[in-house]
């Protein structure tokens, strides 16, 4: 049965921003329901277009897309981006906000039962639609996810800290269950698509090469991996448990830039991660000061626990005969 307040524990969310977590929470809901029903509820996974970036559009897609753009109307964001439309929409010309999200991220997972998500990302409206984007991350003034797997929950901050919630099922609320995630620093796991990598440049290779290397290799320590190809999943598990996530640039076409989007994806979960005690960088620079180029603009992607996320770093730092030679050297994968 549907609650009237999607959100049990308010206390960490600022009063003016209590609408848009409201709407967000709703829409979350509801979508929760519609991915517990799988194909009772239709075809949810089956291919209706193409968006902006080139990446098939699920049914799913479109259907968050439309149901979280039709609910914040009312929630005072002025400014709309959204991964599945090319531009801006302005929602409420008299709203305060500017929201960019990823309505529905992991969708090559809707079809396998797989936890998928919505990343969220919130501003203070400029009069200009793109001004309101293209801007520092650390400009954000709040920022999340929700996760749809075994349990729905909801990570958020809106800088004091990241909080998270789990969606009771019966009531369909929010209920405050960590006020203050703190990435572990302690785990051995890092998340990578390892099938790119012919494609990846040096200092990410020998950085993956000596984490394979286990406790024969220069870390003396064995490493495990996962890769969910779910931004929020691989998100979710390094705030509950600890780990590196990275999705570098590569020498693929259309991968100068790594493949997550700066403004819906890296942005959000860059703040996210650091109020939780963690780091996020384009694999040597942290993500929070910089701005994206444009709305769909990509950028690479390396977050997680703070010293596996500088030792990322350090690599690049490397002189290239020194890579080269630890390249050389440590190159388990070569052909
Ligand atoms: O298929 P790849 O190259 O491993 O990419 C996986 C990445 O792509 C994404 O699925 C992109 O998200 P969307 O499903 O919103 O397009 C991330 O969640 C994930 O980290
Ligand atoms: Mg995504
Ligand atoms: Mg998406």
């Amino acid at each position: 049965m549907q609650n009237e307040t999607p959100i049990r524990d308010l206390a960490h969310i600022p009063a003016r921003l209590r609408p848009i977590m409201a709407a967000l929470c709703e829409v979350g809901a509801e979508l929760s329901h519609t991915i517990q029903r799988g194909p009772l509820g239709g075809a949810l996974g089956a291919e209706v277009g193409v968006n902006t970036d080139g990446d098939g559009q699920k049914a799913l897609d479109v259907m968050a897309d439309e149901a979280f753009g039709a609910r914040l109307r009312s929630a005072s964001v002025r400014w709309y981006a959204s991964e599945e439309q090319e531009e801006v929409v302005e929602l409420d010309p008299e709203g305060a906000f500017a929201l960019a999200i990823d309505p529905l991220d992991g969708s090559s997972n809707i079809d396998v039962n797989v936890s998928i998500g919505t990343i969220f990302s919130i501003y203070e409206a400029k009069d200009e639609a793109n001004a309101s984007f293209l801007r520092p991350a650390q400009e954000q003034i709040g920022a999340g996810y929700i996760i749809y797997g075994p349990q729905t929950m909801l990570a958020t901050t809106f800088g004091k800290g990241t909080q998270l919630y789990l969606m009771d099922p019966d009531s369909r609320q929010f209920v405050l269950v960590n006020p203050a995630v703190k990435v572990s620093q302690s785990s051995q796991e890092f998340a990578i698509n390892a099938s790119n990598y012919r494609h990846w440049s040096k200092p990410v290779r020998a950085y993956i090469d000596d984490c394979i290397a286990g406790e024969e290799g220069p870390r003396a320590s064995n490493f495990n991996m996962r890769w969910v190809a779910s931004l929020v999943a691989e998100t979710h598990r390094i705030l509950s448990r600890g780990g590196v996530f990275l999705y570098p640039a590569d020498a693929r076409k259309g991968y100068e830039h790594g493949r997550l989007r700066m403004v819906y994806e890296c942005a959000p979960i860059a703040f996210v991660i650091e109020q939780a005690g963690g780091l996020a960088t384009d694999a040597q620079d942290p993500i929070l000061p910089q701005s994206a180029r444009e709305l769909h603009a990509r950028t690479p992607f390396v977050f997680g626990s703070p010293d596996k996320v500088s030792r990322v770093a350090a690599y690049y730092d490397l002189p290239e005969q020194e890579v080269s030679a630890l390249f050389g050297k440590r190159g388990l994968f070569r052909a």
